[in-house]
């Protein structure tokens, strides 16, 4: 077997070559990767062995294709995702599924049918003591143990290629020398492993180990041969020697760590993984079984999610915007020429006959509309007092010339008499404690349009908020600042757009700004469509149309410019 020096080429049998590769997590922070060079051969053990933070999991993210690097050359083997096993150190579960669920997701994500899934878990959780039956979840597993059911995903759909991070962390001595024992009957099977563990030792195991230090590789080698070059008995102390020349050298070259102009000038070679991406029925169906559990586990929050917007508009349409229905009213007609009050029970003439009181003409006609109910009272104080007691909404009063004043009205125009225009007025007044304190029952909105471009409208709404969602949780990295990144940029979207207010109330300058808010101009649209029955050809909703689609457009956009700002693949 032969070690290939920097800078040599890369050969054919090799299963991942790396050349040169500079990497560093944001513009102005050090390399963590400071010209790495390493190659792992096909069949083999590749131990990659450093102290913490010394950049082991930044090189195989960048291996697998999770982060971009910034100069250099990684070639892989494998160029889809499927023939990759990879392992990373965070574990990531799903704690509200059990470890079946858990599995059967991952197995459906790597196409394998249920009772592939099913025989090969089994099999794994008697090599790696994990519960059988599967039944446990996550969430109430040891960190030791979540990492096996960890390991027991990234075997599962039998890789061509097995990257793990720190595979044996919180295992004992027993479970780690069988994990071994597995990876090197994988080797023999013609799989190719690299794995890191902070556990020195058990790396002389791996066909080869590579010994890095603050973002630089101090050596790749066969463990036997390394012990003997530096004639130490342990990898540790082999290590520990690397360690101090390494530390030495550094202090007399004082080398500048950037990469040399001929690494910059190269042309940069993602690791062929960064972009694939494959689309498949069973990884739709593994997508749909996720939610459905996570559903099934969230009942509480799912019933958040749906009934909260149902209540919300149940209120406000019951709160707001309503006929008060049946409003009554206690009614005091004044009008008899000088007689005591009258009803009107006698039928009422129309037209320009005027032979009756006015007054009762109009109350014929109040009445009928049916939505408020008339009860008569003699006098004003009486009327007042059932009000009170909160038994009428409000008072009606007709003065006792109303009929002869407001023909006197019609007939002077702007030369009224003061005396006319008082007695032609009708006085109203209503309990506003009431009114503030009564919600209405029913409620029925007009709805003229077409319910289908509604439904679209709105569908297209919800696609819009989402991507907005995204694009927070991408700026803000964690999820309370999201919620409170959304929340905060929600109350102005949603005063600002016409929801509550009309924005034609706005002054102008608020008015251009609201005009270029996501829902601003679907809000519109979905009013001429709603009210006033438009159909999509008319501008107020193909516009709405038009905003949601670009709004969504520009929000993926962004979030994609923020995914490679925040230094991820895409
Ligand atoms: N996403 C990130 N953003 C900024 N810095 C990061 C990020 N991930 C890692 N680092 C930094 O890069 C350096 C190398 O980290 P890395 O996780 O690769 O080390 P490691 O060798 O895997 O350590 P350990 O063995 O403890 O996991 C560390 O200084 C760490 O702070």
């Amino acid at each position: 077997m032969y070690y290939y020096t920097h800078g040599d080429p890369v050969p054919p049998e090799a299963a991942i070559s790396v050349r040169n590769v500079y990497k560093r997590h944001s513009k102005n922070a050090p390399y963590v990767l400071k010209g790495i060079n390493l190659t792992v051969e096909r069949n083999t053990i590749y131990g990659l062995l450093g102290a913490s933070g010394c950049g082991k999991t930044t090189l195989l993210s960048c291996l697998v294709g999770r982060h971009l690097i910034d100069f250099g050359q990684i070639r892989v083997f494998i160029q889809n995702k499927k023939q990759l096993g990879h392992m990373p150190q965070q574990v990531a579960l799903y704690t509200e599924f059990s470890i079946g669920e858990v599995v059967r997701y991952f197995g459906y994500l790597y196409e394998m049918t249920a009772q592939d899934i099913d025989k090969t878990y089994r099999a794994l959780s008697k090599l790696l003591s994990l519960p059988e039956d599967g039944k446990v979840l996550c969430g109430e597993l040891s960190g030791g143990q979540q990492r096996r059911v960890s390991l027991a995903i990234t075997l599962l759909h039998n890789p061509d290629l097995l990257i793990l991070d720190e595979p044996t962390a919180g295992t004992d001595p027993v479970l780690s020398s069988t994990i071994w024992n597995h990876l090197l009957g994988l080797t023999a099977q013609g799989k190719t492993v690299i794995v890191t563990t902070h556990y020195i030792e058990e790396a002389r195991q791996a066909d080869v180990i590579g010994l890095m230090r603050e973002g630089v590789l101090l050596e790749e080698s066969e463990p036997q041969s390394l012990l003997l070059r530096y004639s130490c008995s342990s990898l540790e102390e082999a290590f520990l020697y690397l360690c101090f020349r390494h530390s030495k050298e550094k202090a007399e070259s004082k080398k500048n760590e950037d990469p040399p102009l001929t690494v910059q000038c190269s042309p940069v070679l993602h690791s062929p993984l960064v972009s694939n991406e494959y689309i498949s029925w069973s990884r739709f169906k593994a997508q749909l079984l996720k939610q459905f559990i996570w559903i099934k586990r969230n009942l509480l929050v799912m019933s958040y999610v749906v009934f909260l917007p149902l209540i919300c508009m149940y209120v406000f349409n019951c709160a707001v915007g309503l006929f008060p229905s049946p409003l009554r009213l206690a009614l005091i007609n004044e009008e008899t020429n000088g007689l005591p009050p009258v009803s009107c029970s006698q039928s009422v003439d129309t037209g320009c006959n005027l032979t009756g009181p006015m007054s009762c003409r109009y109350m014929q006609k109040i009445e009928k509309i049916g939505k408020v109910e008339l009860v008569q009272f003699n006098n004003m104080a009486e009327a007042r007092e059932a009000v009170g007691h909160g038994k009428l909404w409000g008072t009606m009063q007709f003065t006792p010339n109303f009929t002869q004043s407001f023909l006197n009205r019609y007939e002077m125009g702007r030369d009224t008499e003061p005396l006319d225009i008082y007695h032609s007025n009708v006085y109203l007044s209503l309990d506003m404690t009431v009114v503030e304190y009564i919600q209405y029952v029913l409620y029925d909105h007009p709805f003229h349009g077409d319910p289908w471009i509604t439904f679209l409208l709105v569908y297209l709404q919800g696609i819009c908020g989402t991507m907005f969602g995204i694009l927070i949780c991408f700026i803000t990295k964690q999820e309370q600042l999201a919620g409170f990144g959304i929340m905060a940029a929600s109350i102005p979207i949603m005063t600002l757009s016409g929801l509550i207010w009309p924005v034609q109330a706005q002054p102008d300058y608020l008015r251009y700004f609201s005009q270029m808010l996501p829902i601003t101009c679907s809000i519109d649209a979905v009013r001429g469509l709603t009210i006033r029955g438009y159909p999509f050809s008319h501008p107020m909703v193909y516009m709405g149309f038009v905003s949601s689609i670009c709004w969504s457009f520009v929000l993926v956009l962004w979030s994609y410019i923020q995914v490679k700002r925040n230094d991820g693949a895409p």
